[in-house]
């Protein structure tokens, strides 16, 4: 959930602009309305609000509100509209028009979350102005207030909607201007107010970055504890005294057993990224560093996280005061991924990823940064070798050469990154047009985290997901995420290629005219030489500037290179695989019908689709020429709905019986796989960490 707050915004948004945007099938004037109405406070309500309230909504949704409110002892109230709420609370604020020093922000009070309604200092506001800021994004809006006066707190919003600037900015009011400063030791060697706690290295280091930004702007000073960076520096810092720590569990565990570091008059912990951390099995570490308090009911306890599973809730009633106030902006909403992405599925083999690729970041990336997701550590090295210009991350890369290469990649030295979920959480670099999933990650959670590092702060961007309709399925993520995915099939190079040739007609037109002598008798000579048009030669001409020579055709089905997708029906209902075997047996030799690649049954169950070789096709419809009671045709554009295979419930999904396939049956996907969640470990050799999968991050 950290903000990379170091980049202008404003320069952002004009580098925005000038590029072309994917368009998204929510009007941008629907997003801004939602953007100002979407915020909504469950604060302290009575017994009869709550009822009246009940009434209105399904009974379901109760349900979940109340485990929820008995899960984490929060007090749930009636949405109160932003607007009336700060009318109460801030009256004086609100009569203000701008924030009155005449610099052209008075008459923007239309904004509710305009930055002068809120009590920001001067000097913050200054500083937020100046990376573009004006108003607090809603879940800001939201629980300013709520951590000012020193309330603990969840807090959940989706991905990039600005969850790290929502407890940033409150504390540092809090220790300068509110009830934080009294408590707030100063001088050399001073013990920290504030501890703030994430589960990998980046994200330590992107918070770190928003404190030291805005902390300087009122003289408070943080540091940085993560692994895999020498302790000395550390250790000098914390010598010297500082205000703000953030870090990874790991890390500041290991700063306090060297007594380094003295958490005993701590003014706020913040839990970021909760989920995570426990997912990676730092469980034990973060409890112990969150009882170092001296006394717990002194402390402000924040936890911000995108989803909120049960176990986040029980760390939340264990370490947050009972008066705790959840502030959801998700809630029992269907979608939980970011509405600002356009989330795609393309059916695609493992063997032809690497080929897929380049084509997809061509057409969906518009130019900005793409981020490929790999399952594995060894997959993502090994996908970041193939793909020209790109580069990998994860935690088998040195921290410093993985400082290097998320700097290379935020300063635009190269625009492709391949990552594990080490980069799947909270990162937030500008301008990351494109997401790329290798396959459907194991958890909805991981979909929701590595889709939201596009389409932040308000932006549009595309997630493509791959799957191998052969091995993986997209409709458990489907379901559980609410997104509703638009399927689409690979982009054909032909496509790909008229595209290059209008780029590289432009470049054409730009060279000088001083080649022409040069080139002038060559070019007659061919003209009257090949035997072609002057327009096919002048085809193949900027074919070759586009960098085509030859351009290969690409299955529908699992976009392998010289691969054509056929559709077989039978005329009568198809219940398995093995009798679309049989059927072609009938009328093909066998090694033929051992050819055929990804073969999947259409959603309406009349046919199949598969794969043959190019050079195959022909021999393939011959035979069902002379076949009794066969259909079979060459996909050119779009493949039918396909029946999904269900890896929840071990089956394809549209109710029929099971999967039977060449090889026996569906029992291979039945249960899902195996192993527990991968996490990426603070220390990379630690090992011994419940849920550290050491192939994975
Ligand atoms: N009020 C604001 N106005 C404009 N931009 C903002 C505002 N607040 C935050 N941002 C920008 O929005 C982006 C996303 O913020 P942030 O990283 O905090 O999101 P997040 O909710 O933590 O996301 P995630 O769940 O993915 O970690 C950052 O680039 C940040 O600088």
């Amino acid at each position: 959930m950290p903000s990379l707050a170091i980049s202008d915004l404003k320069e952002k948004k004009e580098e925005k602009m000038m590029k072309k945007k994917i368009a998204l099938e929510t009007p941008e004037s629907d997003k801004k309305t939602k953007k100002i109405k979407e915020p909504k406070v469950r604060e302290e309500e009575d017994d009869s609000a709550v009822k009246k309230s009940k009434k209105k909504r399904k009974a379901s949704e109760l349900q979940m509100e109340e485990e929820e409110r008995s899960e984490t002892s929060s007090e749930l109230v009636e949405p109160v509209d932003p607007k009336e709420k700060k009318k109460k609370k801030k009256k004086a604020k609100v009569e203000e028009e701008g924030d009155g020093d005449g610099d052209g922000d008075e008459g923007k009070s239309e904004d509710p979350n305009v930055i002068s309604r809120f009590r920001i200092s001067e000097a913050l506001r200054e500083k937020l102005k100046s990376k573009g800021i004006e108003a607090l994004f809603p879940i800001q809006a939201m629980t300013f207030d709520m951590i000012l006066d020193g309330t603990d707190l969840v807090g959940r919003a989706r991905t990039g909607q600005g969850k790290t600037l929502a407890f940033v900015l409150p504390i540092l009011e809090s220790l300068t201007n509110g009830p934080g400063k009294s408590s707030r030791t100063s001088g050399y060697g001073r013990a920290p107010s504030v501890l703030v706690l994430l589960p990998t290295r980046e994200l330590a280091k992107q918070v770190f970055e928003d404190f030291e930004v805005y902390g300087e702007a009122v003289g408070l000073t943080s540091c940085c504890l993560y692994g895999g960076a020498p302790y000395h520096t550390q250790e000098m810092k914390l010598k010297r005294g500082v205000d703000i720590v953030v870090g990874t569990p790991g890390r500041v565990k290991d700063h306090i057993e060297r007594g380094n570091i003295h958490l005993g008059s701590l003014t706020f912990r913040v839990l970021d990224e909760a989920d995570e951390m426990l997912r990676m099995g730092f469980v034990d570490d973060v409890e112990l560093i969150l009882g170092k308090v001296a006394d717990a009911s002194k402390v402000q306890t924040v936890l911000f996280s995108a989803t909120l599973p049960d176990w986040v809730k029980g760390i939340a009633s264990r370490f947050l005061k009972p008066s705790k106030k959840t502030v959801d902006l998700v809630g029992n909403e269907k979608m939980k991924a970011s509405t600002n992405v356009r989330h795609i599925v393309l059916p695609c083999s493992k063997s032809a990823r690497s080929q897929l690729i380049p084509d997809i970041i061509r057409c969906y990336s518009s130019g900005g940064r793409t981020i490929i997701f790999t399952e594995t550590k060894d997959s993502a090295s090994e996908l970041a070798g193939l793909l020209p210009g790109s580069r990998a991350l994860h935690g088998d890369i040195q921290q410093a050469q993985r400082e290097v290469t998320l700097n290379g990649f935020r300063s635009g030295k190269f625009m492709t990154l391949v990552a594990t979920n080490v980069a799947a959480r909270g990162l937030d670099i500008n301008d990351v047009q494109l997401i790329i999933q290798c396959e459907p990650p194991r958890d909805v959670e991981a979909y929701i985290h590595r889709s939201g590092r596009t389409g932040r702060a308000g932006n549009t961007g595309v997630a493509v997901m791959l799957y191998d309709p052969k091995r993986s399925s997209v409709s458990k993520i489907e379901r559980e995420s609410g997104v509703k995915f638009e399927h689409i099939s690979a982009p054909q190079p032909v496509d790909i290629a008229k595209s290059a040739g209008v780029e590289a007609a432009k470049i054409i037109t730009q060279v000088s005219d001083s080649v022409i002598p040069a080139f002038k008798d060559v070019a007659q000579e061919l003209l009257e030489t090949s035997g072609l048009s002057a327009q096919d030669l002048l085809a193949k001409a900027l074919a070759k500037a586009a960098g085509y020579s030859e351009i290969k055709s690409r299955s529908l089905l699992s976009s392998m290179e010289n691969h054509v997708t056929l559709l077989l029906e039978a005329g009568k209902p198809i219940y398995t695989l093995s009798f679309v075997f049989g059927v072609l047996k009938r009328f093909l030799p066998e090694e033929k019908v051992q050819s055929v690649q990804g073969m999947t049954l259409t959603a309406d169950g009349m046919g199949a689709v598969f794969d043959v070789a190019e050079d195959d096709v022909e021999a393939f419809l011959t035979g069902a020429e002379n076949a009794a009671n066969v259909n079979l045709e060459v996909l050119k554009n779009a493949l039918p709905p396909l029946q999904q295979r269900d890896m929840s419930r071990g089956r394809f999904g549209g109710g029929r019986g099971g999967f039977g396939d060449r090889n026996g049956g569906g029992s291979r996907f039945s249960g899902g796989r195996g192993g527990g969640r991968g996490g990426f470990s603070d220390r990379r050799n630690g090992g011994g960490r419940g849920h550290y999968n050491s192939k994975r991050w």
